[in-house]
């Protein structure tokens, strides 16, 4: 396998650096290591098949030959460590329980209809279709290492206080809670609803996170958006203070409100901040993508899981929703072209594999980069044109962020190893 270089084996010319090239140490190899990979003459779309990847990884590995000095991005045997710490403190995530999702909320407002666009790739417009949901409908999302979990989508009308609802059940093991409000109908059974469901689900469990999606915002003007999002808020938080002490439950418990739609990317942005807060691993990544994006001057760097465009982590500059869009909307775009152009035999069933990469460049001195991590990630970045100019520098930080992130993967792996034997050995017992 023609993996990148271990950045520990290189020494560092000219002293220690805080995680990877700086544009200072870089001058003299750059426009070298540019026109070794061929990347000055790049048209304005590039989309990088299995050949152009060979090369890449051909001429990546000759430069290891010749040894350069790298400096290393990030210092795997700390990342492992914080890894095992996040895992092991995380209780049910870590393992073989999958954390659990419900998606609750009243009759028709939509929970099916997020769940199928955003998990299934159906078409917005066909749910217009879908038939009300009468029983809890359980699935399992195991995209990738990071991404593995399940969701229940509850039908419209639950009873909490029928004797077949098993609230210790339900919620018990339940990671998040996503109540869907359907903001193009009266909200205020919603809110009672929305009320009942908090309380009966934090007495159970108060570790769940609640989410609160609100719903359907397509064609709702901006300022009426903020208007209904106050108001559900507002009415919300008198209820809980109202009877936080019959439920015996705190006033301020911690309520994230979304806006979204299934016909933009606001339930894919909204869905992925939920997820984010079940990956235990979550400081590790956006430390890495951090040091990626500061050690080679990106704009922003989003890490994506290709099948659900969800992006499970990004660096801490803030998120700007044009531009996640754009990064999101590029892994379409490079998916689809690789179906056409980059399969490399018929059997081939997904388009996306390790020699997947991409460059859009746009006519505001923006490029776009996806580059592929592994066969379920991808990075999509933001640069500007003049920082793109440094391409070296900026693919051998990616080979070492790729790398780091495999270490990531693989610590978890032991960890799940480890416990499973734990588990067959108790029973064993
Ligand atoms: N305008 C708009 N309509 C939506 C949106 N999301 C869902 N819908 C529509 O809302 C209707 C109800 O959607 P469902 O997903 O079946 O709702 P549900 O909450 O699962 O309904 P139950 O199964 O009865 O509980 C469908 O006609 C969807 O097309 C949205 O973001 N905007």
């Amino acid at each position: 396998m023609n993996s990148p270089p271990l950045y520990q084996d290189y020494d560092i010319d000219g002293g220690p650096h805080d995680g990877g090239f700086n544009d200072d140490d870089e001058d003299d190899y750059d426009d070298t290591f540019a026109n070794d990979y061929g990347y000055e003459d790049e048209d304005e779309f590039q989309i990088h098949t299995s050949s152009d990847a060979k090369n890449f990884e051909r001429k990546s590995i000759s430069r290891k030959e010749n040894s350069i000095n790298f400096s290393p991005v990030t210092n795997i045997a700390s990342t492992k460590s914080s890894v095992r710490n996040i895992t092991n403190g995380s209780g049910s995530t870590s393992g073989n329980d999958k954390p659990r999702i419900l998606l609750m909320g009243l009759r028709r407002s939509g929970k099916s209809s997020i769940q199928k666009v955003v998990f299934q790739k159906m078409s917005p417009h066909d749910t217009l279709f879908l038939e009300s949901t009468n029983k809890i409908v359980k699935n399992d999302i195991s995209n990738n290492s990071f991404v593995q979990f399940q969701i229940w989508d509850f039908p419209g009308q639950i009873d909490f206080f029928d004797s077949t609802f098993e609230s210790d059940l339900i919620f018990g093991g339940c990671g998040a809670l996503v109540f869907v409000i359907d903001a193009q109908d009266n909200c205020v059974e919603a809110i009672s609803k929305l009320h009942q469901t908090v309380c009966q689900a934090y007495k159970v469990n108060p570790n769940i996170i609640f989410e609160v999606f609100i719903h359907k915002m397509d064609g709702i003007s901006d300022d009426l958006k903020i208007q209904i999002q106050q108001d559900i808020q507002q009415r919300l938080q008198e209820e809980l203070a109202d009877h936080a002490q019959d439920n015996q439950i705190p006033q301020n418990i911690p309520i994230r409100y979304q806006l979204t739609s299934i016909y933009d990317h606001s339930i894919f942005e909204a869905f992925s901040k939920v997820i984010q807060k079940l990956i235990p691993q979550l400081p590790t990544l956006e430390n890495l993508l951090d040091m990626l994006v500061s050690s080679s001057r990106l704009d922003k760097a989003f890490l994506f899981d290709v099948v659900s465009k969800i992006y499970i982590a990004t660096d801490s500059a803030p998120v700007d929703n044009t531009t996640y869009e754009l990064c999101s909307d590029m892994i379409d775009v490079v998916i689809d072209v690789s179906c056409i152009y980059g399969m490399k035999d018929q059997n081939d069933s997904f388009a996306y594999d390790e020699d997947s990469s991409s460059v859009i460049k746009l006519n505001n001195d923006t490029v776009l980069y996806l580059r592929e991590v592994n066969k379920y990630l991808a990075l999509v970045c933001l640069i500007n044109k003049s920082n793109f100019d440094k391409i070296g520098l900026i693919n051998y930080n990616f080979q070492c962020f790729k790398q780091a992130i495999s270490q990531v993967f693989e610590v978890r792996d032991i960890i799940q190893a480890q416990q499973k034997q734990k588990k067959l050995l108790n029973t064993s017992k």
